[in-house]
């Protein structure tokens, strides 16, 4: 890699200070060295020089909540609720895999989510080293954890699964340069015994690692919560220590005022889910309010069989519309915020350092969007445009850790055509048994 240059591009940075900068781009190995609108004189010392005319750079999108594997029951089960499509559409179906589905369904996953502009995700999952070993051969930067189901486990399956969470944190932590982090997931508090929580909880201690958990996705979960256990999700988990750990929470749809107090008060971070959300019809998250309480709220996807895609931009997009749709008020979520919640505050709530801005000394973690098109017209306001009409496929290269993972449309680190291949012999082979 060394050193190299992009000229003559647009950059929108996200740095506040320098939000938009016509010009050039320096880097080196794995980071921003220089951006400036000047041009670059001598340019002798470059291994690269990259053409950026017609290009919109800008920092590669951030998915807080996915769960990869699940592209192969993309089209399976849809327009169900939550507990149906769990308990009986995706479960058993999972119930099937092995670890080359996770395989193969992960790489899916990664090749739809570089081409559409994704450089860094969550995915919590299991069979995690296959994912690992995706992420590292694929070159994107990920924060990885195994998910685990307690409930209907005995003492010995549950330990298993801890176990095996505690171990792949200690094989993948910072491994591929540091691009792959590990967090602590219990599944969810309907799906986790107190007693395993607070197992995972005084695990994620020890390992220093943050926790990742679903929670308060729909009304029903809240109601079942308040049955079972006489407090709703957010003062359950508060009273396991659950947020006494650095913590992002995937949905946090149905939120009391109180609730959300006590998330900002504990630094949770809320990992919003749109596309998600509307379909599974679980609701819609009081997101303006979270924001205006000061609590970091990023974006996810969540999996492919409940989104139906990995589009980031959609997401962002859904996040600056749904919410001025529901409050009568256009300015609940502005472009500008939207698109930081698919960048800077991404990064952030995943605790990735130096990452979702284009500014000197930060990762080279960048993506360009093809301009020239009718869509993206004319050259006016870059962060409306991005929000408002762009989506996944105006992506033409991509960068992670300023390494070229896309080079005009045409995916570098993976073989697009064997993954969609062997993706679907294993879908065959999984409706097959
Ligand atoms: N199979 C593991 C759990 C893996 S975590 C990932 C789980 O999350 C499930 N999942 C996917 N989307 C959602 C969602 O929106 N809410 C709750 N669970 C989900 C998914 O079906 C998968 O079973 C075990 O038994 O321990
Ligand atoms: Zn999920």
């Amino acid at each position: 890699m060394g050193k190299w240059l992009i000229k003559n591009g647009t950059f929108l940075t996200m740095d506040e200070k320098r939000p938009m900068i016509k010009g050039s781009m320096v880097i080196e190995d794995d980071r921003i060295k220089e951006l400036t609108n000047q041009n670059v004189i001598d340019e002798s010392v470059f291994s690269e020089i990259v053409d950026g005319t017609g290009k919109l750079f800008m920092p590669g999108l951030v998915n807080t909540h996915n769960h990869a594997a699940m592209s192969l029951l993309r089209g399976i089960g849809d327009d169900l609720a939550l507990q149906v499509w769990l308990q009986e559409k995706m479960w058993p179906n999972e119930a099937k895999f092995t670890a080359q589905d996770v395989k193969w369904g992960s790489l899916l996953s990664i090749t739809e989510m570089i081409k559409s502009g994704t450089t860094s995700f969550v995915d919590m999952y299991d069979h995690m080293d296959e994912v690992a070993k995706a992420v590292e051969e694929a070159g994107m930067r990920a924060r990885l954890t195994r998910g685990m189901i307690a409930l209907g486990c005995n003492d010995a399956e549950q330990n298993a699964k801890l176990q095996e969470a505690v171990q792949f944190a200690k094989d993948w932590h910072l491994q591929a340069n540091g691009r792959i982090t590990v967090m602590m997931a219990p599944h969810s508090p309907y799906t986790c015994p107190p007693s395993f929580i607070e197992k995972v909880v005084a695990a994620s201690a020890e390992l220093d690692l943050p926790v990742h958990t679903h929670m308060s996705e729909t009304a029903k979960e809240v109601e079942d919560n308040v049955k079972e256990y006489g407090l709703r999700p957010v003062m359950h988990l508060s009273k396991l220590g659950v947020f006494d750990r650095p913590c992002i929470i995937a949905h946090g749809v149905h939120l009391t005022d109180e609730e959300i107090d006590i998330l900002c008060s504990k630094d949770v971070r809320i990992s919003h889910n749109p596309g998600s959300n509307l379909k599974l019809a679980s609701g819609i998250a009081r997101v303006p309010e979270l924001l205006k309480a000061g609590i970091l709220v990023s974006l996810g996807t969540d999996g492919p069989a409940s989104n139906n895609n990995l589009d980031m931009f959609e997401e962002m997009r859904l996040a600056a519309l749904i919410h001025k749709g529901v409050s009568g008020d256009p300015t609940a979520v502005p472009a500008t915020e939207a698109l930081k919640m698919g960048t800077v505050y991404g990064a952030e709530s995943i605790w990735l350092d130096q990452v979702g801005q284009l500014k000197e000394g930060y990762k080279a973690d960048l993506i360009a969007l093809d301009i020239e098109q009718s869509h993206l017209y004319p050259k006016s306001d870059y962060a409306s445009h991005v929000i408002y009409s762009a989506s996944g496929h105006d992506v033409t290269d991509v960068w992670v850790d300023g390494k070229r993972l896309m080079k005009n449309r045409e995916l570098l680190t993976l073989d697009e055509e064997k993954i969609r291949f062997e993706a679907q012999s294993c879908y065959d082979r999984l409706m097959a048994t």
